[in-house]
């Protein structure tokens, strides 16, 4: 049996802050034990890690990254093996990627086609969502098949008509389906087909520089999607997750369901809560690098998301994590914003800004461990086995130094992407080690895991429902 065990440091969790040490046995918290106490000191390990002064932490668990993504005719730059390696030097431990169908295709094929990008090559554990683009008969038969072999939650969007889209009709079927076999339906609600009227007109009138990306995707185009989203959920009777929430109109529409007790849960992502319209104005295409959608918003709707986060009226915040490169892959959008591939990089800098947030005093620090660990983890039917620090728990470990200062940038981190978004921002705390399953991924800054640790982790259905 090989043992750890972690001394001294402050234990966090979504719910407690303890001095405890910590005890891992093959792989799994064995026990936790007041620090100084007869029963800890009893403990007796191969590897003892000396957490004084630190903060112990549950893995990160981000429930939206986009590892290879194809997207606007090329692929997201970051390969399971970089982006999960990039995700554990952040503190993330678990991710939960999209499998995507492709029209014509069936669901089994996509999942296949993901499993074998992913297998073998990730640092730490991994799951995937489906994205369903064609809602037919086969797929909705294909969906109750999934969600029995843990690929429990299913993402749709009202935008990118003719690529990933679907109508009304098929998302209260898709809903439908959901309601009765558990699956939770994730929604990227802005509403495609009024942008791409927006587009249209935006390019005839020679608007093509990548802040055009921020006015055609308007705010009220995001909070009408997401008021219909609620609704046909509410019709089909199932529960629903809205992904990157980045309009303070959606946050309210979001409020309002909650209010009335629907099943209906928000995610929004560093990008909304740090950056906003100021980065996608500037000059020479620099722009570009901040494209994602939905877009980012003026500073002012970042008080209402961070005041979501607060109230729970938004229950997650991952990354969304979809890199390109500017060299040769934002650029495809030079001269036509809407070629620009949509996405950011950021599933290094999660845990780290979060860690921020509760410096600025936006939120405390079991609430950064809900909302980026445990939250995330109960939401996708992964708890109590990622996201706290229990017997039991796997060993999904982080010791944070909350006293270190860094400043982030594309010199020093390990995404495969030629930009940061936080390129030169201060940011007080860091990453000092990490454990996955009891083993050292990275250990004092140096990284000792390896591509092939990291294992496919079957969901049970959503755990956080009214
Ligand atoms: N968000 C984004 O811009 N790219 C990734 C695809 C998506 O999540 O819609
Ligand atoms: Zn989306
Ligand atoms: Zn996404």
């Amino acid at each position: 049996m090989s043992r750890t065990v972690i001394r001294g440091g402050l234990v966090i969790t979504a719910s407690d802050e303890i001095h405890a040490d910590v005890l891992i046995e093959d792989g799994r918290i064995a026990a936790l034990a007041a620090t100084g106490t007869p029963a800890a000191e009893s403990w007796t390990a191969e590897r003892v890690i000396d957490a004084t002064g630190k903060y112990v932490i549950p893995g990160g668990v981000d429930a939206h990254t986009h590892m290879e993504l194809p997207f606007g005719g090329t692929f997201a730059s970051d390969t399971f093996e970089t982006g999960t390696r990039a995700a554990a030097w952040g503190g993330t431990t678990t991710i939960v990627d999209f499998a995507v169908q492709s029209v014509g295709h069936s669901l089994r094929e996509g999942l296949d086609a993901w499993n074998a990008k992913a297998d073998g090559k990730c640092a730490i554990d991994y799951a995937f969502h489906m994205i369903v683009s064609d809602v037919n008969q086969e797929t909705l038969k294909e969906m109750d098949l999934l969600v029995e072999e843990g690929v429990t939650s299913f993402k749709q969007f009202m935008a990118y008509p003719g690529v990933f889209y679907s109508d009304d009709g098929q998302i209260l079927r898709a809903m439908q389906r959901s309601a009765e076999n558990g699956g939770l339906i994730m929604m990227h609600a802005e509403n495609g087909i009024a942008i791409d009227v927006l587009v249209e007109q935006a390019l005839a009138r020679g608007e093509t520089d990548p802040r055009y990306h921020g006015e055609v995707r308007k705010a009220l185009l995001e909070a009408e999607a997401t008021h219909r989203a609620i609704k046909l959920a509410q019709v089909a009777g199932a529960p629903l997750y809205v992904v990157h929430v980045s309009a303070q109109e959606a946050v309210a529409e979001l409020a309002r369901a909650r209010d009335e007790g629907l099943n209906v849960f928000g995610e929004t992502c560093p990008q909304y809560l740090f950056l906003s319209t100021d980065n996608l104005a500037e000059p020479d295409f620099e722009g570009s690098k901040y494209v994602c959608s939905t877009p980012l918003r003026p500073k002012q709707h970042q008080a209402a998301l961070w005041r979501g986060l607060r109230t729970n009226d938004l229950q997650v915040v991952s990354t969304d994590h979809c890199p390109f490169c500017f060299v040769g892959q934002k650029e495809l959008g030079r001269g036509d914003f809407s070629k620009i591939p949509n996405g950011l990089p950021g599933v290094e800098n999660r845990m780290d800004l979060l860690h921020q947030a509760v410096v600025d005093g936006h939120i405390s620090r079991r609430r950064w461990i809900e909302i980026a660990c445990a939250t995330p983890a109960r939401m996708f039917g992964l708890y109590p086995k990622k996201g706290t620090i229990a017997p039991g728990a796997d060993a999904d470990i982080v010791i944070y130094d909350p006293h270190a200062e860094q400043v982030m940038s594309v010199e020093t981190h390990h995404m495969n992407v030629d930009y940061s978004a936080y390129e030169g921002k201060h940011v007080t705390g860091r990453v000092e080690s990490v454990l996955s399953r009891g083993e050292p991924v990275i250990t004092e800054r140096e990284f000792t895991g390896r591509a092939g640790h990291g294992v496919y982790t079957p969901r049970s259905t959503c755990q956080y429902l009214l």
